[in-house]
């Protein structure tokens, strides 16, 4: 039973990560984003109501993510366990994600904090070359991440279940920093 969510600035390898843990844990990766740009790309309504947000490089508005993660963490196979990347993104989805976890008895093992350097962001997402990563909408992206985002360290510190990783290192050196966290 593996359950944590990845917390981290835009381009800290999050979902480099999650997929790969995932992968070793046999849980499912679960990325607000993916899941976003799977419904900007089907042209669907929430696709729709996202998109604006999405290419500004801001977060989309609360009430189009939280009935999605309760859905999503509503689905069969979630039950042997699951990786959260991108999501919570602020407080108040940190806090209804803590109500829904506890009604649905599903406590999280623990929070995992990326931490990597402005200035290696900036390159890495300028190198994946995704549609937001163009620089004006990633330097938006981590200002969003400053004011909303990274208030959560403290939230999930406060709660003891923060665990910081180095993500300045080479992804295999992260991934087995991970595992041996999760095999502990
Ligand atoms: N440890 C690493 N060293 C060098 N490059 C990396 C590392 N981890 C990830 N990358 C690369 O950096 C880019 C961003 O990684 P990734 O998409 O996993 O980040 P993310 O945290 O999920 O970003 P976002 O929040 O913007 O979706 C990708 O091109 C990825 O291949
Ligand atoms: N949890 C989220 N809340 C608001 N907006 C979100 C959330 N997750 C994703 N988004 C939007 O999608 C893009 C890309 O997300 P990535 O996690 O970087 O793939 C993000 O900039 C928000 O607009």
């Amino acid at each position: 039973m593996t359950r944590l969510i990845f917390l981290g600035p835009p381009g800290a390898g999050k979902g480099t990560q999650a997929l790969l843990l995932a992968k070793d844990c046999e849980v499912p990766h679960i990325s607000t984003g993916d899941i976003l740009r799977s419904a900007v790309a089907a042209g669907s309504e929430l696709g729709q109501k996202a998109e604006q947000y999405m290419s500004a490089g801001e977060l989309v508005p609360d009430e189009l993510i939280l009935d999605l993660i309760q859905e999503r963490l509503g689905q069969d196979d979630t039950k042997a366990g699951w990786l959260l990347d991108g999501f919570p993104r602020n407080v108040p989805q940190a806090e209804f994600l803590q109500k829904l976890l506890d009604q649905i008895e599903q406590p999280v093992d623990f929070v995992v904090n990326l931490d990597v350097e402005d200035d290696v962001i900036v390159a890495r997402l300028l190198q994946r070359g995704r549609d937001d990563d163009e620089e004006s909408v990633i330097l938006n992206r981590l200002q969003v991440y400053r004011q909303q985002t990274e208030p959560l360290i403290d939230f999930y510190r406060d709660r003891q279940q923060l665990v910081s990783v180095d993500g300045n290192q080479t992804m295999d050196v992260v991934h087995a920093d991970l595992k041996r966290l999760v095999l502990e």
